[in-house]
């Protein structure tokens, strides 16, 4: 059965057409509003349940805890949550319909909730090293109906190999963010409120089989 197609055909070429272009695409908008807001609500019972726990660097047995790069919570998605399937559900709609255009052969996608306390951050990193990881595109949907300026937490997104911020972009419920992996450095400022989001990442099968755009 296919998915749903929560996302209209002419903003998926606009966002393919800006991948194409700049390698990467900030929407104000992506998904229906009422989704929204119940992936808002549903990471922050996770939180107040404490459910989230302290995110770390590097998977297995590279994993450690680092708390002067990252200070963010995290969960991943589950298959057996409903809301949480209608996301995975839009995620594998949008991830067919880029192959469609860009022949990305991205093939499958895997995605955590994120909760970064006041005073939390994220330091510049990338999210994947060329040829060395599978993951091609990095995707982020905010989840927080208020934000003012002064809260801080932007994702700030830096020119590769410069220290030039080309994007800042405020975590406000319903923006979404995909970039490619492996390019675009990226930080998350240091925020004076609970900030959520959904962090996820587009994947091939074979690193090495990686395709450029
Ligand atoms: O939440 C964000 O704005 C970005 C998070 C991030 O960079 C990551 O989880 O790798
Ligand atoms: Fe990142």
């Amino acid at each position: 059965m296919n998915a749903p197609l929560l996302v209209s055909p002419d903003l998926l070429d606009q966002v393919a057409d800006q991948l194409a272009e700049n390698g990467y695409c900030i929407l104000p908008q992506l998904l229906p509003l009422p989704l929204n807001h119940d992936l808002y609500r549903r990471v922050a019972r996770l939180d107040d349940h404490n459910a989230l726990t302290r995110a770390g660097i590097g998977r297995d047995q590279q994993f450690q805890l680092n708390t002067t790069i990252r200070r963010d919570e995290t969960r991943w998605l589950s298959d057996e949550h409903p809301i949480d399937q209608a996301y995975l559900a839009a995620m594998s709609s949008f991830r067919l319909a880029l192959n469609e255009r860009l022949f990305l052969g991205l093939f499958d996608y895997e995605a955590h909730f994120a909760h970064y306390g006041p005073g939390a951050f994220y330091k510049r990193h990338v999210d994947a090293f060329k040829g060395q990881s599978n993951r091609i595109l990095t995707t982020v949907l905010y989840l927080n109906p208020f934000w003012p300026a002064e809260a801080g937490g932007q994702l700030a997104m830096y020119q590769p190999g410069t220290e030039k911020i080309i994007a800042s972009v405020e975590p406000e419920l319903g923006t979404f963010v995909v970039f490619l992996s492996d390019t675009f450095p990226h930080e998350v400022l240091p925020c004076r409120q609970d900030r959520y989001s959904i962090a996820g990442w587009f994947r091939c099968l074979d690193p090495l089989q990686a395709p450029s755009i």
